[in-house]
């Protein structure tokens, strides 16, 4: 189907409303002497990163947010870099921060996600601020899976009672994603590699959310005609001609035959991912600010933003 087929559920539309909104609030933010930044860690080379980072930069300045790229050698210690987030804790002028995964096999990625005040943490990866949302609190979620689910809301279904399939567990795309959902309402599946029939589940789904990191893994006859899919998947492909091209998890070719919804990738889930880590940071920036207030009792700054 051409790319202006209305059953592709694109990114850039919902990303764009997003840093709209994150726009005029950072603005007003900063017009009140509290101006939001973005610390973005990066520990060794990664070329995936690579481009999330690209794109929160290129997004963090259309979204009025100043954002400062810290990126470190592969050899730094944990410590070293536990001292570094230290450091931003302690600095009134960084408001968010977020270490870019994967980080080298040495350094203890859980310790250094919670060694970021969860004031701060605009990830939502620490423990404090992973724990909110099985308490039903939602306004900052994991950028990935919140990314997913606003792309599921965009269809207009109603998520009360729907049957949703999730397609991997990890810590910051598919758990997450499961807690949201039940959150709102849906009936959720969790699938994973030792699940016996990822096929079987798959077909029941309303709307299915895959985050496993195969190319293709999805075929048209796992979904149930009339789903919405979700394809969180970002995998290099190589071509014959050894140039690269970006695909997801999902074979798009077949399943959009079938689906009535589906994301593309890239165009999909990617933009809304690096919108949705904006919103996060002015979340993060308006606890500050209520910190600040109920601390000194004035939500005047005390000291001249630079
Ligand atoms: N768009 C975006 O913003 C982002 C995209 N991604 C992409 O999403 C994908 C997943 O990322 P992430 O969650 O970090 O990856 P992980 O490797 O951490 O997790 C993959 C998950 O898939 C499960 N799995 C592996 N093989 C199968 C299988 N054959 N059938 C069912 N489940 C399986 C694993 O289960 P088990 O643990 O039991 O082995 C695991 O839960 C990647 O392609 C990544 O690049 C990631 C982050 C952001
Ligand atoms: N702590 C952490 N959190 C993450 O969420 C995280 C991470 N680390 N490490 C890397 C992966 C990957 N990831 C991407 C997000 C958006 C795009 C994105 O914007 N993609 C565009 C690509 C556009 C282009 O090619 O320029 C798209 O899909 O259309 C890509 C990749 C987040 N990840």
């Amino acid at each position: 189907m051409p790319l202006d087929d209305t059953r592709y559920l694109k990114g850039g539309p919902v990303a764009a409303r997003i840093i709209a909104e994150v726009r005029a609030a950072a603005d007003s933010a900063t017009a009140e002497g509290f101006r939001p930044k973005l610390v973005s860690i990066t520990v060794g080379d990664v070329a995936a990163v690579d481009v999330y980072v690209r794109n929160q930069r290129a997004k963090a300045e259309l979204g009025g947010i100043d954002f400062e790229e810290r990126r470190f050698p592969a050899e730094l210690t944990a410590g070293e870099l536990e001292a570094a987030i230290h450091g931003m804790n302690a600095d009134p002028r960084v408001t968010g921060i977020i270490i870019q995964r994967p980080v080298p096999p040495h350094i203890p990625i859980k310790a250094i996600q919670a060694a970021i005040h969860p004031l701060k943490d605009v990830e939502g990866m620490h423990p404090a601020s992973i724990g909110n949302i099985v308490y039903n609190e939602l306004d900052l979620a994991p950028c990935t899976a919140a990314a997913s689910v606003e792309l599921l809301k965009a269809t207009g279904l109603d998520l009360k009672g729907l049957e949703v399939v999730m397609v991997g567990h990890s810590e910051i795309v598919g758990k997450p994603i499961a807690f949201l959902l039940m959150s709102e309402g849906a009936t959720v599946t969790v699938c994973h590699h030792m699940t016996r029939s990822v096929a079987a589940h798959a077909r029941r789904a309303d709307a299915l959310f895959v985050a496993v990191g195969k190319p293709r893994l999805i075929k048209a006859d796992m979904v149930k005609p009339g789903a919405a899919v979700i394809d969180i998947g970002i995998n290099a492909e190589t071509l014959a001609d050894g140039s690269t091209r970006i695909v997801g998890d999902v074979d798009t070719d077949s399943v959009k035959e079938v689906a009535s919804w589906i994301t593309p990738v890239p165009g999909g889930v990617g933009p809304v991912t690096v919108a949705i880590l904006l919103r996060n940071t002015m979340v993060a920036l308006n606890r500050q600010r209520a910190l600040y207030r109920e601390t000194y009792g004035t939500s005047e700054r005390q000291f001249a933003a630079e």
